[in-house]
């Protein structure tokens, strides 16, 4: 009944040796089985986030369940553009050695390729294993046949004319080993089935794991914004990708049967060849382990070396391009070119040392395995010659060691690259690991604004322990104010708008909007209800129509184009051949300051929100059409609070309330009439009456303050005047 079922499941005659080879087949197969499902149950099911150390929001699918978003499809959703970006760069940060953060690593990459709740990419994830298997039974299979037949020859095979006589048995034996072979070297089907199967399983893994990463770089802080490199984020994020599907790929389909491989190919020789031939292939293992450790290290370097001069090479390039005009106004191109070459000359060297020295550390590996075969082969022809052994034996021999060579050296050659692409994951982490500076509190609710009061209360913020920011700020807003902060330059006036928008959070005291502190409240519900202009608005890479509507994307072409006409910029668009689908260029590179700016006033017109600030937003027009977007911007900013940082004091002189800042403290408040009035009664004095002398182009007294009405006027008084302590000023 056994021999029978052994025959019809395996097709063998039940040989002991036979039996040992196909028990051990369907052991390790096994084996691997509950590997790969326990693995999926771990990683999808049971396995605690925190292991990771990484935030919970990245495990969390985004192609799942869509984040619900304001937008909707207004006129500038057609033009959102599907972006192809194959840079790939890399920079080399340290590896945490050990076995926890390599078990790290692993982990996550096994967690973002499964696509877990995906019903059908799950089948499709383990029909793509079912085929591995297949793929490794045939492999395994092959030389069995071999020996199959070897062996018929000596029990079967009877002598006619000289002729071997093969019995039906037999040749149906070499059909299938021929069957075997095709599949196992030259068969497509099974590559193209299991590309096929691929194919969706990756995609969802790459489309899902950017949305991850893309969201959760979106959610930090603008100081991880300001820190991290320009350009850096995004190749990083994408090599990483790369590498987690490798990783996976290699650990699944590569290295755990090369692993399993090996050992039943060393138990195999262990017992059915005897001992001696056990102790051959162990000793030899271990040489090609230390051999392999050694020269994946050496290769690592060398790669690690070649990424990091390419990447240094191609950064600079990028950066020489991207400041174009600072290359133009000192005459650097040749320079540029010359720093570029450079790079590349270093990139050629490394690469060459790369490529003989993988050519060399070859060598060492391949004499191991001849030294191997020729141990093996002599203790066979020993034993053959000495009639203990039967001469097919030697056949049988050979293949088995060969057989063993391909996982061996798939392994050592995976590991090194698999210990490579851990460097790109490491900086992925370095990534994920950035926390925002910025948190909402667990179940923060959002901003009510009812009317736009606003309070600060003994405000003291810092950048960092030598950066200083603002101390004890107080002040009170009522609703639809406009409130005016001057002060020199770096004296901490945007910092002031900064921290309204929470881009940062004060260390001490309180803001409240309509009497609700906002560091207790959502960031995305305060920013909300806040237009900002700022200093330098930035512009997409998109049309001008596209910029305006970034604003609200659910806005229609007339509300934008009603927006332009606010901020006195439509008659200028439409001068331009293209119009409102002009493209604006690189940050707006096309367009002039002025008609940036006034963009930036048109988005906020946009936005209707109940707050506006606007950081220096008119400081790069021409007078005529500063007092013509002035009048635009009252009749935005009519019944809204709005908070004017300026350093032309005409443009803030009808402020309900004038913030003096200095050294990141209030040194003066009031309105335009009583800082003027107070000055005069004071002899002059008053931080505020000595800008607004030299701004109304009254002479300096010798000992006026170094507050001017713009940075290079700052400079030329410091050089020229002794400043003046800042009076402390009682805040109210
Ligand atoms: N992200 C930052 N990190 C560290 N320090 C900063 C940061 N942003 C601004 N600072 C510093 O904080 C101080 C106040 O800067 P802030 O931009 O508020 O000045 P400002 O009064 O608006 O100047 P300006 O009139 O020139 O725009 C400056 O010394 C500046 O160098």
């Amino acid at each position: 009944m056994v021999d029978n079922l052994w025959k019809f499941s395996f097709g063998v005659t039940g040989d002991v040796l036979e039996r040992m080879l196909v028990g051990s087949l369907v052991l390790r197969f096994g084996h691997l089985c509950v590997m790969a499902l326990l693995s999926v149950i771990i990683l999808s099911e049971i396995l605690d986030p925190s292991v990771l150390q990484i935030p919970a929001s990245i495990l969390m699918d985004p192609l799942a369940s869509p984040p619900k978003t304001n937008t909707g499809l207004g006129a500038i959703a057609s033009e959102i553009p599907i972006v192809a970006d194959d840079e790939k760069d890399s920079t080399n940060i340290p590896q945490q050695q050990g076995f926890k953060p390599i078990l790290r690593k692993v982990v996550f990459s096994l967690r973002m390729t499964y696509p877990s709740g995906k019903r059908w990419l799950e089948i499709l994830y383990f029909v793509k294993f079912g085929i591995m298997i297949l793929g490794r039974a045939i492999v395994f299979y092959t030389p069995m046949q071999t020996e199959r037949i070897i062996r018929a020859f000596g029990h079967t095979g009877q002598v006619a004319g000289g002729t071997p006589i093969l019995s039906k048995f037999d040749m149906a034996s070499i059909v299938s080993y021929v069957v075997y072979d095709y599949l196992q070297r030259y068969s497509n089907v099974l590559t193209a089935i299991t590309a096929v199967v691929d194919t969706p399983v990756d995609d969802y893994a790459r489309t899902s794991m950017t949305l991850r990463f893309f969201q959760h770089v979106h959610g930090l802080s603008m100081e991880y914004h300001l820190n991290a490199k320009s350009g850096e984020t995004m190749p990083v994020l994408r090599s990483a990708e790369s590498s987690v599907i490798y990783i996976t790929d290699m650990l699944m389909y590569q290295i755990l049967p090369s692993i399993l491989d090996v050992i039943l190919s060393l138990v195999y020789f262990w017992f059915a060849w005897g001992w001696k031939y056990g102790l051959v292939m162990v000793v030899n293992l271990v040489i090609y382990m230390i051999i392999n450790h050694f020269v994946s290290k050496r290769r690592i370097k060398t790669w690690n070396d070649c990424s990091d001069i390419s990447y240094k090479a191609s950064s600079r390039a990028t950066d020489s391009l991207q400041n174009f005009e600072t290359v133009k106004h000192f005459t650097n191109e040749a320079f540029e070119v010359d720093r570029y070459r450079a790079g590349l000359a270093g990139y050629s060297k490394t690469n060459l040392r790369s490529t003989v020295e993988d050519s060399l550390l070859a060598m060492p590996r391949g004499l191991l395995w001849s030294w191997n075969l020729f141990i093996g082969c002599a203790f066979c022809a020993t034993e053959i010659a000495q009639g203990n052994r039967d001469p097919s034996s030697f056949m049988t021999f050979v293949l088995h060691t060969k057989q063993l060579e391909n996982p061996v050296d798939t392994f050592g050659w995976v590991f090194s690259s698999i210990k490579r692409e851990f460097n790109c994951i490491e900086q992925l982490f370095a990534i994920l690991e950035a926390e925002p500076t910025v948190k909402d509190i667990p179940n923060a609710p959002s901003l009510i604004t009812k009317k736009g009061n606003i309070e600060f209360e003994d405000v003291c913020f810092q950048y960092s322990s030598d950066k200083k920011g603002l101390s004890n700020i107080s002040f009170k807003v009522p609703q639809g104010s406009t409130v005016g902060i001057v002060g020199p330059t770096g004296s901490g006036k945007s910092t002031l708008l900064k921290l309204m928008f929470r881009l940062w959070d004060p260390t001490s005291g309180r803001i409240l909007i309509d009497g609700q502190d906002i560091s207790k409240v959502t960031q995305i519900s305060v920013r909300e209800q806040i237009g900002v202009v700022p200093q330098d608005t930035a512009l997409l890479d998109e049309s001008i129509l596209y910029n305006i509507g970034y604003a609200r994307p659910s806005a229609t072409r007339v509300e934008i184009e009603d927006a332009a006409k606010a901020a006195q910029i439509h008659e200028n668009i439409m001068t331009f051949e293209q119009g409102y689908n002009t493209s604006v260029g690189e940050r707006g590179a096309k367009l002039s300051g002025g008609e940036r700016q006034r963009i930036g006033i048109a988005r906020v017109v946009l936005k209707q929100p109940s707050i506006i600030l606007l950081d220096e937003a008119t400081s790069a027009l021409d007078s005529a059409t500063e007092s013509d977007i002035q009048k635009a911007l009252n009749a935005v900013t009519e019944n809204r609070t709005t908070f004017v940082v300026a350093h032309r004091l005409s443009t803030v002189m009808h402020a309900d309330l004038i913030l003096c800042i200095k050294d990141g403290r209030i040194v003066e408040r009031g309105t335009h009439e009583e800082l003027i009035q107070k000055a005069a009664e004071s002899d002059g004095e008053g931080e505020y009456y000595k800008m607004w002398k030299i701004q109304s182009g009254e002479s300096v007294s010798s000992n006026a303050s170094t507050v001017g009405d713009d940075e290079l006027g700052s400079t030329v008084q410091a050089m020229t005047s002794v400043p003046e302590p800042c009076p402390s000023l009682k805040e109210p």
